[in-house]
């Protein structure tokens, strides 16, 4: 027998209108999360997004928006996403926690950044419930139908949409499980190389003049292909490629943002806060034996522990300030992952009463390894030197539920889709001794995930 469960409460959304929000949730045979999200490809295009976390233990699909929290806010925007969240998910009266609404989505990297171009229209803070939502956790499938409506006859309306479910889920078990081609593509661009080049040493200039400390700066990679690009055809390649690293695609109308991340932001799970340091770099090396070598000079190389340190002190000090028992190792340790190894030290502590998921995003965002020290600072450095908008580059991007659990992931080595044409970004962390030539190296090694999605020649 397939479980199922129901609930359908009424609500209040905005001020005074009266709507009901069904829930149904049902368990489902596993399924691949990625053919539930191409079954979407004509209804919910430009309405979906994909998530995985590290560990591959928790998938979250989302076709389609039931319910949308978006605004252009600056430094309220995690405030009134927190505040809108709260006041829809107190109402839903909760059966069981199969009838979890799950909000997805990001804020972007700097609202007060005014270069438009790939990134015209897309909200400071974006989020949705989806329609349709799939998670798989512990094994265990479950797809899960939010609708909320002041319609009359949204009895039919429901029943329209578990048609549509289950013809989803037929799609995802049966037609939908395929491999895609690789893109062709048709040109590479470096825009602004030798503008990055010369920002590299102009930012050193400020550091070794006490203007800031560490300032985090980025550039990016614009690819043509011959053919529109599919968000399942991307994200299929990358899913496969980088199995150690978050996963997430957002779609927003005609874009696509997607990437491999191995950074998390932070992460609540029962009152209990995770983050982690990750800052410092190397490239891998061909050989086991060559790759240890790499990792031990990164492990004890002064510019690398440098950027690092920045990162492990702000992260730190904002888990102090939120959280109880905040634990942090003596030293960094390596994350190795299929192009490039990191420093990395985790963080963890019990989160206060009053400090939430979304607060401590709003105080981590941008940490060191995306930012800089001093933080107001490092941004207007990066306003004044970085010629493009980050978007949701470097920015969180992640999940949370109405209990307060949730994760969100920093979104590095990214990018932008918008039909035949991509947009990639990686960027590296400057100090006083960083010099251009190593740093622009750096960004290559960080586009290669994306540019070996792509289908890219590895320039190097
Ligand atoms: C800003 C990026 O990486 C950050 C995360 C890890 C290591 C970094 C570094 O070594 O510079 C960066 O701080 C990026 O990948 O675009
Ligand atoms: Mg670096």
């Amino acid at each position: 027998m397939q479980h199922k469960w129901y609930n359908a409460t009424e609500i209040e959304v905005g001020s005074n209108s009266k709507q009901i929000f069904y829930m149904e949730t049902i368990e489902v045979s596993r399924l691949s999360a990625l053919a539930f999200f191409a079954a979407g490809e004509s209804k919910y295009k430009g309405k979906r997004n994909y998530w995985q976390n590290r560990e591959k233990t928790f998938t979250l699909v989302g076709l389609g928006h039931a319910y949308t929290i978006e605004n252009n806010a600056s430094d309220a925007r995690f405030d009134l996403v927190e505040h809108e969240w709260k006041k829809l998910t107190s109402q839903i009266i909760e059966e069981d926690q199969h009838l979890q609404p799950i909000l997805f989505g990001g804020f972007t990297f700097d609202p007060q950044n005014e270069v438009s171009a790939e990134w015209t229209n897309f909200p400071q803070s974006y989020f949705t419930v989806a329609t349709h939502q799939l998670v798989i956790r512990n094994d265990k499938a479950y797809v899960t139908i939010n609708y909320i409506t002041d319609e009359e006859n949204s009895a039919t309306t429901f029943e329209a949409l578990r048609k549509e479910r289950d013809e989803l889920i037929h799609a995802a078990q049966v037609k939908e499980v395929k491999t895609y081609a690789k893109p062709t593509m048709t040109s590479y661009m470096e825009p602004y190389k030798q503008e990055y080049l010369n920002s590299i040493n102009k930012v050193t200039s400020l550091i070794k003049a006490n203007e800031a400390q560490k300032v985090v700066i980025a550039r990016s990679l614009a690819l043509q292909f011959k053919e529109t690009i599919t968000s399942p055809q991307i994200l299929s390649h990358v899913v496969h490629e980088q199995p150690e690293s978050y996963l997430f695609g957002l779609e927003h109308g005609d874009l696509l943002f997607y990437g491999a991340s191995p950074e998390r932001l932070v992460k609540v799970d029962n009152g209990r806060a995770y983050s982690s340091c990750v800052a410092g770099s190397i490239k891998r090396g061909p050989t086991a034996e060559a790759d240890e070598e790499l990792g031990r000079t990164l492990l004890s190389d002064l510019k690398n522990l440098g950027e690092h340190h920045y990162v492990v002190e702000m992260i730190t000090d904002t888990f102090k300030k939120n959280c109880s028992k905040v634990k942090v190792p003596h030293g960094p340790k390596l994350l190795k992952i299929r192009d490039i190894q990191h420093l990395y030290t985790p963080v963890e502590g019990q989160l206060n009463e009053d400090a939430t998921i979304l607060q401590l995003v709003k105080h981590l965002h941008p940490t060191p390894a995306l930012g800089g020290v001093p933080r107001e600072q490092a941004m207007e450095i990066i306003r004044t030197y970085e010629p493009m908008n980050r978007g949701l580059y470097a920015a969180p991007i992640g999940w949370l539920d109405a209990d307060g659990n949730g994760e969100f992931a920093v979104a590095i080595r990214s990018a932008a889709l918008v039909q035949d044409k991509a947009y990639l970004y990686a960027g590296g962390g400057i100090v006083e001794d960083s010099e251009a030539q190593s740093e622009y190296e750096e960004t290559l090694v960080k586009f290669r995930p994306m540019l070996r999605a792509l289908g890219g020649q590895l320039h190097e």
